[in-house]
């Protein structure tokens, strides 16, 4: 254990965690070119005060080497001995912990959730209605309208991070950046990965539809 409590089998098993999801989105395909980055919460949690295991910036996340994985602090400063850098977009991890007290917080570029906003070139928020899997977000209303926030892609990660608490929606664990990708965040890594597909699901379905009535 070290100063903060935190069990080195904790650490361990977070990396674990993390090896497992990253291997089943690269299989997907869902990490081109090196992009994605993922976490899981590591022990106690207070709004100013907690640590997470994250990916190190600029690896292949499509192969698995015995330095893909770090500790960081809720600043996003490294938490154990490490020669490894966090993601470049830790900041944003950083902030949806701090915000929401989720447990793992998964972040993917893909075609869909790209393309998706496109649909909605004016818009800050994505809608979504009528299709079974918004009950993948605990929604169960049967004409269920979501919203999902939608934030500029700023080169400077922290003008990102500072917009996401003005458009967080506690009925939706996830924010667009446009042209650029999906985070989604979930109480454990099990839920977040279900509404990690869930997003993907819904923007495919959109991008289809619309396709549908040209
Ligand atoms: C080549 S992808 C550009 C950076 C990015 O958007 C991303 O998700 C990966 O950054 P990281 O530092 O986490 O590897
Ligand atoms: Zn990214």
């Amino acid at each position: 254990m070290n100063r903060e409590g935190i069990k080195l089998e904790h650490v361990q098993h977070a990396f674990d965690e993390l090896r497992e999801i990253k291997g089943i989105l690269a299989q997907r395909g869902w990490f081109p070119a090196t992009s994605g980055n993922l976490s899981v919460r590591v022990g106690d949690f207070e709004p100013n005060h907690f640590q997470f295991a994250i990916t190190a910036s600029g690896k292949d996340k499509s192969v698995h080497t015995p330095e893909d994985y770090l500790l960081v602090d809720e600043q996003g400063k490294p938490f154990m001995e490490t020669a490894l850098k966090p993601s470049a977009e830790t900041l944003i991890h950083c902030e949806i912990y701090r915000l929401t007290g989720c447990g793992a917080i998964y972040h993917v570029h893909t075609m869909g959730n790209n393309l998706v906003a496109e649909l909605f070139p004016e818009q800050d928020v994505i809608p979504i209605s009528g299709v079974e899997l918004i009950k993948a977000f605990n929604i169960w209303e049967e004409d269920a309208e979501i919203q999902v926030p939608v934030l500029p892609n700023y080169a400077q990660i922290p003008r990102i991070a500072e917009l996401i608490e003005g458009v967080l929606n506690p009925q939706v664990p996830g924010i667009l950046l446009r042209n650029h990708g999906i985070y989604a965040w979930g109480k454990t890594p099990f839920e977040a990965k279900r509404h990690l597909e869930a997003f993907e699901f819904l923007f495919e379905y959109l991008i289809r539809k619309a396709s549908l009535s040209k």
